[in-house]
């Protein structure tokens, strides 16, 4: 299938040079911190978004983005590291498709006051990931979920929009359990998450807590995994979403891990599935069409490991350029019908990846069924 052309709204006007442009520019909110810069060196060489406008906190504002950015992986981009870090204030980012990385004390203000002023957020902030008008996306799962972003434009008398993405130890629950609610119906779930230490962001937790250590508690995490997955794997009911019915236990745990979230999973279903059933089902989803030929699609959402001890986080964080999630250790469950471990890359493709991969199915496919809806009503 040939590459889709890019969506090109009129957004000339707003690229801070008045030159014309070739691709989307776009502005990073939070991006001095550890979600920020991976979406800065995402974005780098993407084919159809150019940062032009980097904010972060009054602390920041005003500063060359080196000169305030502790960078925590890999290199600076270059083109990066002089830009003045503006403030996150709509009237002073004149991008109107914007990444948001704000921390959650700072997003449930800012980005609505982005959305009112036309832009388009693309958020990883857990504050409107809930909201019943607010699309929460796994692109491979529930991009037509972004369909509702029209009546909360409406209902909020929005020019601009936010779009979510899950929690990062959701994002790679879901993956796997989205196409085995499909196959089999989701009853229950029990899930025990072991979180990398990137997760908390810079500089996150001390050394002296998590070195050699386990901390069997993430604030406000398990309320998270109890009920997003739901609505990930629920269907557009009009102007809502109806989250799948299915009961999430979870115990979230903080490990001494760079970055890679792995998460053990023992789960119920309608009809009790055999441990072939479940690999094949698992081997063959390719997740929806709206991602096919995206830029930052994996090839493969899944990748099943057969090896008896893996996935792990160091050998398998990077699988997809950090956008899969590999699954392994699919066995029968002695209290529900199966377990399994799942394990991805938390700022990549639970945060950072994520949230491009919605902006690309949202505004790059305009001729693709979904994807013709959602551009038209984030364009309005
Ligand atoms: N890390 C992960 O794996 C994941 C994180 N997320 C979510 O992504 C978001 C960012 O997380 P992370 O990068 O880890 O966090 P960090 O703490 O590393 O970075 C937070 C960013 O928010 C900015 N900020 C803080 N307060 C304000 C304010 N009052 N006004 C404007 N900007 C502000 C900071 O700017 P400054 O440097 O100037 O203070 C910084 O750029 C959070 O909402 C988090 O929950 C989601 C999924 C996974
Ligand atoms: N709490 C997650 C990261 C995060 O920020 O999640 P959320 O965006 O749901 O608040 C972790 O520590 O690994």
């Amino acid at each position: 299938m040939p590459r889709p052309t890019p969506h090109v709204p009129p957004l000339a006007s707003l690229v801070p040079t008045g030159e014309s442009f070739s691709r989307w520019p776009v502005a990073i909110l939070g991006a001095t911190g550890a979600v920020g810069q991976t979406f800065a060196r995402l974005l780098a060489d993407h084919p159809w978004f150019e940062v032009v406008e980097l904010a972060a906190s009054e602390r920041s504002a005003g500063k060359r983005y080196a000169e305030v950015t502790r960078w925590i992986e890999g290199v600076m981009p270059d083109a990066l590291r002089d830009r003045e870090v503006l403030p996150c204030d709509p009237s002073a980012v004149r991008s109107t498709i914007v990444f948001s990385a704000l921390d959650s004390s700072a997003a449930g203000t800012i980005e609505p006051a982005f959305a009112a002023a036309g832009k388009l957020v693309f958020s990883n902030a857990k504050n409107f990931r809930m909201a019943p008008d607010v699309p929460l996306v796994v692109p491979e799962i529930n991009g037509d979920h972004l369909a509702i972003v029209e009546a909360q434009r409406r209902a909020r008398g929005w020019d601009g929009a936010i779009v979510t993405n899950a929690n990062c130890s959701v994002t790679v629950a879901s993956l796997p359990l989205a196409p085995l609610h499909e196959a089999f119906g989701l009853s229950k779930a029990f899930l025990a998450t072991m979180q990398a230490v990137s997760g908390a962001g810079y500089p996150g937790v001390p050394s002296l807590d998590i070195l050699g250590n386990v901390i069997p508690y993430i604030a406000d995490e398990e309320p998270k995994v109890e009920t997003e997955l739901q609505k990930i794997l629920g269907r557009v009911d009009g102007e809502r979403i109806a989250h799948a019915p299915f009961v999430v236990t979870a115990h979230t745990n903080r490990v001494p891990v760079e970055h890679g979230h792995t998460v053990c999973m023992s789960l119920g279903f309608e009809r009790r599935p055999s441990v072939d059933e479940v690999l094949e089902v698992l081997r063959e989803w390719r997740g929806s069409e709206l991602t096919r030929d995206m830029p930052s699609a994996p090839e493969r959402p899944i990748v099943v490991s057969d090896a008896p001890d893996r996935p792990q986080p160091r050998r398998d964080v990077m699988a997809g350029d950090g956008m899969s999630v590999t699954v392994g250790r699919v066995r029968a469950d002695h209290l529900l019908d199966i377990r399994l471990v799942a394990s991805g890359h938390n700022t990549i493709r639970g945060a950072a990846g994520g949230s491009i991969l919605n902006a690309e199915i949202a505004l790059g496919a305009p001729s693709r069924a979904h994807g013709a809806v959602a551009a038209a009503a984030l364009a309005g």
